[in-house]
């Protein structure tokens, strides 16, 4: 054991980040983790045939060292396989079929990666010496993992990296911490901007997860970007995978499509209007401006995305001293929550005490035109629903490093 794990818990994390930035700290590794291999400007491959299925690494020795002795690589666990199958879906290639109803909050798959990639080589790495180190990486994996990333959609092995990975952010904000993972099953999910499966990615555990009630027949989708978009803007960055979008919502005819991506504005402007009233603590607010946001999301069918709605709509009912209505939504925010951004989420202590007892929560009866501190911190939690923690886009987006993105995290962090 090296002396880095001998060292207290908190000691150990930051012994661990003080690893230097040299190829040959990667002999630490412990067994079986192979590597370093094939170093470049500082990331190398590294191996282990016995995580997960198998799981190979292009990344600093730092990075490396951080996953193979303090990140847990998950078991595949989920709901059993044999509730949906594979099957060809027109215009989309191959996708994932319900075979029995899949109930809201099911988690139908919990999935390690097998291959993590930092994301500098990806970018900077000349084509050809990338395509080797990706096919050496691949090669590290045992069978059956090998095939399964193999069957992924794409050409080469760049390619299926390209239209297939998720980002993966390994090490919070320091240098270098986001990396493309392949999640191979995870991959069989098809793009839908209503979709009925939501993913959320924690360390490097990766959840899908039924955002409603799925009847056996119907598709399984997950959405790759933020849906609550207009659909140009999202075939346009739908288009940067390299596909056309084919599903209901961008196959609208033009009325339609219109009246959808008003719909979409009215939303945003309702949320802008909240946001501006509760920091202005305006005598406008009232709490049914929450109730109108969480339909208005349920309309659009943003099934997906319902956490940052129902938390502000139960607490403008909270503050408004409604105690059912207060109750009601934090329940339904709670079970938002837990699908969308999991089990850590920061509002779940609050909204699930708001459930309990709204009467003993901070935000209870404390109107913004009060003027007190309670009454602000209310407001100010109600308010920033769109932007804080919760943020609309708990699902995140899939890992697409299109022009804009690739040189801003070289810029921001590479
Ligand atoms: C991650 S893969 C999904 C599984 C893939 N269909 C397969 O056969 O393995 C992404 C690819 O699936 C297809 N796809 C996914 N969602 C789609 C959609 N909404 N419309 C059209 N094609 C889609 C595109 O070819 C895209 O590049």
């Amino acid at each position: 054991m090296s002396r880095a794990l001998l060292e207290t818990s908190t000691g150990i994390f930051r012994f661990q980040l003080r690893v230097p930035e040299s190829p040959q700290r990667g002999h630490d590794l412990p067994d079986p983790w192979e590597g370093p291999e094939q170093c470049h400007a500082g990331f190398c491959l590294f191996s282990n045939p016995e995580a997960g299925g198998g799981l190979s690494l292009i990344t600093t020795p730092r990075i490396a060292h951080l996953i193979a002795t303090s990140k847990e690589i998950p078991e595949s666990t989920g709901i059993e396989p044999e509730a949906f199958y594979e099957a060809e879906v027109p215009s989309k290639g191959s996708g994932l079929i319900a075979n029995r109803t899949i109930r809201k909050g099911e988690v139908i798959m919990q999935r390690g990666p097998v291959l993590l990639i930092q994301s500098v080589p990806h970018i900077d790495l000349e084509p050809g010496r990338r395509l080797e180190l990706y096919q050496a990486a691949v090669d590290r994996l045992p069978e059956p993992m090998r095939s399964r990333f193999l069957r992924q959609t794409g050409d080469t092995v760049y390619d299926k990296v390209e239209k297939n990975s998720f980002r993966v952010f390994l090490d919070g904000d320091r240098k270098h911490s986001i990396h493309l993972g392949l999640f191979p099953d995870v991959s069989k999910f098809n793009h839908d901007c209503r979709p009925n499966v939501h993913y959320r990615i924690s360390d490097l555990t990766h959840t899908t997860v039924a955002v409603r009630d799925i009847p056996a027949g119907e598709e399984l989708t997950i959405s790759y970007i933020y849906g609550l978009k207009p659909r140009a803007e999202r075939l346009e960055q739908l288009s940067e995978w390299g596909f056309m979008c084919t599903c209901p919502q961008c196959a609208l005819s033009e009325p339609e499509a219109g009246a959808s991506d008003n719909r979409i504005r009215q939303i945003k402007m309702l949320e802008d209007e909240i946001e501006e009233l509760v920091a202005k603590g305006a005598p406008l607010l009232r709490p049914e401006l929450g109730a109108r946001l969480v339909e208005l999301y349920r309309e659009k069918r943003l099934d997906a995305y319902m956490a940052p709605a129902l938390t502000r709509a139960a607490l403008l009912y909270s503050m408004f001293g409604h105690e059912e209505r207060a109750r009601e939504y934090a329940r339904e925010a709670v079970g938002a929550l837990e699908r969308e951004v999991g089990p850590r989420a920061g509002d779940l202590g609050p909204m699930r005490a708001l459930a309990r007892d709204p009467k003993s929560h901070w935000s209870w009866a404390v109107k913004v035109t009060s003027g007190d501190k309670k009454a602000a911190a209310a407001a100010a939690a109600a308010g920033r629903r769109r932007n804080g923690t919760l943020g609309a886009r708990s699902g995140g987006e899939r890992a697409r490093l299109g022009k804009g993105k690739r040189e801003k995290e070289k810029g921001v962090r590479g």
